[in-house]
C-alpha cells in the first residue's frame, strides 16, 4: 500500500504581463500562474497537480487546496483508485461546509482540479504510465467505475458511457499507432495575443509558418477596427488556405457578438470562441443560430459538466474547450469528453494557461484513440511559453503534439523553477 503521508501547496507566478504574453480584451496583463500540489506517499514517490489562474487570487487557491488537504492526507493510492468514482464525490461533496463555497465551481473547484490531478499523476507515475495510456489501458468498466454521473445521467447514464467506450474498442490499437506516428494536430495562440505590436504579430506568424503550423487563433474583442485590422495582418501573413480562429474573451453582449462577427466574417474565421458571457448558454446558441456558418466555440470558463450538458443540449456550441484545470479535475473531464462524444460534439480543449498544454495533451490522445475515435473538427491548442519549466515539456513537431512518454500527467515543475517563481519571494519577483 501506498500512503498518501500529505500535501504541499505552492503559489507559483511568470511575470507574463512584463511581455503581454497571454493578453487578451478582457485580460490586458495576466501573470500565468500556477496554484502547484504535491502529494507526498511513504513510498517516496510524488504525485503533482496544478490548477491556473492569471495571478492575483492564485493565495486564494492555495488557500482552498489547504482546507481541502485533509480529505487525501491519511489515504492510500490503492483505495482512492479502487474507487475513483466515489473518492471523487467524496472530495467534492463530503464536506458540505466547503462545497457550500461553490458548489462545483469558482475557487473550491479550481483547487478540487489541482488534487485530483495530483492523483491521476500519482497513479499515472505508480504504474509507470503516461495518464493517457494509464487511461487507454483500463477497460471501459473501470474506466466508468472512476467517474460520477451525478447530475448528467439524465443525457448520459454510466450504461450509456459503457456502450460509448465498447463502441470504440476496435480500432484503438491503430489510433495509438496513428498518433505515435504522427502525433496529434494542433494549433497556435501565440501570435494572436492582443497586446503584442504588429511588427511581432506579423514575425510570429511567418515563424509559426515555417514551423508547419496550418491553424492560428488572433484576440478580438477590443476596438472593432483594431480587430479587422489585426485580422488583416494575420491574413496577409498565413494567406486564406490555413485556419484563422477569433477569441473574444467574454467582451460581448450577445446581439454585439453577432453584429462584430458579421463585420468580421470577411476574414473566414473558423470559429468565435468565447464570444459572451460563459453562463448564457441560450446567448451562445442564439449567436451559433444567428452566425450560421461561423462555428461557436466556449469551455475555458466553463466550472463544470452540468454546464457542458447544457450547452450540448442547447445546441450552443460547434466546439467544447473544456479547461483540465478549471473542471474538477480528469475525472469530471472524461464525463465531459463522453457527452461530447454523444452529442458528436468535437472537443478541442483550452490551453493557454501555463501547464495547460502538458494536461491536455493526455485528454485529446485519449479522447481519440478510446472515446469519439475521429480527428474531424478536432485541434489542441498550443501556446508557445514557459514549457522549459517542466521536467517533461510538450514536445511539438510540424504542428502535431507528439506522444508523450514520461509516467504522470507532463506536470511536474522543475525544482530550480518553483524556487525562482515562488510568490511574492522569489528571486523572479523581485526585480520589480
Ligand atoms: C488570459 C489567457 O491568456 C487567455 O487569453 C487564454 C485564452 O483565452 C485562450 O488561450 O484561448
Ligand atoms: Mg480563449
Amino acid at each position: 500500500m501506498t500512503s498518501i503521508t500529505h500535501l504541499t501547496v505552492e503559489d507559483i507566478r511568470f511575470p507574463t504581463s512584463r511581455s503581454l504574453d497571454g493578453s487578451d480584451a478582457m485580460n490586458a496583463a495576466p501573470d500565468y500562474s500556477a496554484t502547484y500540489v504535491t502529494l507526498h506517499t511513504d513510498a517516496g514517490l510524488k504525485g503533482n497537480g496544478l490548477t491556473f489562474t492569471i495571478g492575483r487570487g492564485n493565495e486564494l487557491c492555495v488557500k482552498a487546496v489547504e482546507s481541502l488537504a485533509y480529505l487525501v492526507e491519511g489515504e492510500t493510492l490503492e483505495t482512492i483508485t479502487a474507487d475513483m468514482g466515489s473518492f471523487w464525490r467524496r472530495i467534492t461533496t463530503s464536506d458540505s461546509q466547503l462545497r457550500w463555497t461553490g458548489p462545483e465551481k469558482g475557487v473550491i473547484h479550481l483547487a478540487t482540479a489541482a488534487i485530483v490531478n495530483a492523483l491521476w499523476d500519482l497513479w499515472a507515475k505508480s504504474e509507470g504510465k503516461p495518464v493517457w495510456k494509464l487511461l487507454v489501458d483500463m477497460s471501459p468498466e473501470q474506466l466508468v467505475k472512476s467517474l460520477d454521473f451525478r447530475f448528467v445521467s439524465d443525457v448520459l447514464t454510466p450504461q450509456e458511457a459503457l456502450g460509448l467506450l465498447k463502441r470504440q474498442a476496435a480500432g484503438r490499437d491503430a489510433r495509438e499507432a496513428e498518433l505515435r506516428e504522427h502525433g496529434y494536430p494542433g494549433y497556435t495562440t501565440s501570435a494572436g495575443w492582443l497586446g503584442y505590436p504588429d511588427d511581432k504579430v506579423r514575425r510570429l506568424a511567418r515563424e509559426a509558418l515555417a514551423e508547419g503550423w496550418t491553424h492560428f487563433k488572433q484576440k478580438v474583442g477590443g476596438d472593432l477596427e483594431e480587430d479587422r485590422r489585426r485580422a488583416q495582418i494575420l491574413r496577409e501573413e498565413i494567406g486564406w488556405d490555413r485556419a484563422l480562429m477569433m477569441d473574444a474573451n467574454q467582451m460581448w453582449d450577445v446581439d454585439e457578438a453577432i453584429a462584430n462577427m458579421r463585420q468580421l466574417a470577411e476574414f473566414d474565421p473558423l470559429w468565435i470562441e468565447e464570444p459572451t458571457s460563459p453562463d448564457d448558454i441560450l446567448g451562445h446558441a442564439e449567436i451559433r443560430h444567428r452566425l450560421g456558418s461561423i462555428g461557436v466555440a466556449t469551455g475555458e470558463h466553463c466550472h463544470n459538466r452540468v454546464m457542458f450538458k447544457q450547452l450540448l443540449q442547447a445546441e450552443a456550441i460547434d466546439y467544447c474547450q473544456l479547461d483540465a484545470a478549471r473542471l474538477g479535475g480528469l475525472n469530471e473531464v472524461i464525463v465531459v469528453l463522453l457527452m461530447a462524444a454523444k452529442y458528436g460534439v468535437p472537443v478541442c480543449p483550452h490551453a493557454g494557461g501555463v501547464g495547460l498544454c502538458e494536461y491536455v495533451q493526455h485528454v485529446s490522445m485519449f479522447d481519440y484513440i478510446a472515446v469519439s475515435g475521429s480527428l474531424e473538427g478536432r485541434i489542441l491548442e498550443y501556446v508557445d511559453h514557459l514549457h522549459e519549466h517542466f521536467e517533461h515539456p510538450v514536445v511539438i513537431r510540424k504542428g502535431h503534439y507528439q506522444v508523450p512518454t514520461a509516467p504522470g500527467y507532463s506536470i511536474t515543475l522543475k525544482a530550480d523553477s518553483l524556487a525562482e517563481h515562488t510568490y511574492p519571494n522569489g528571486p523572479a519577483w523581485q526585480t520589480h
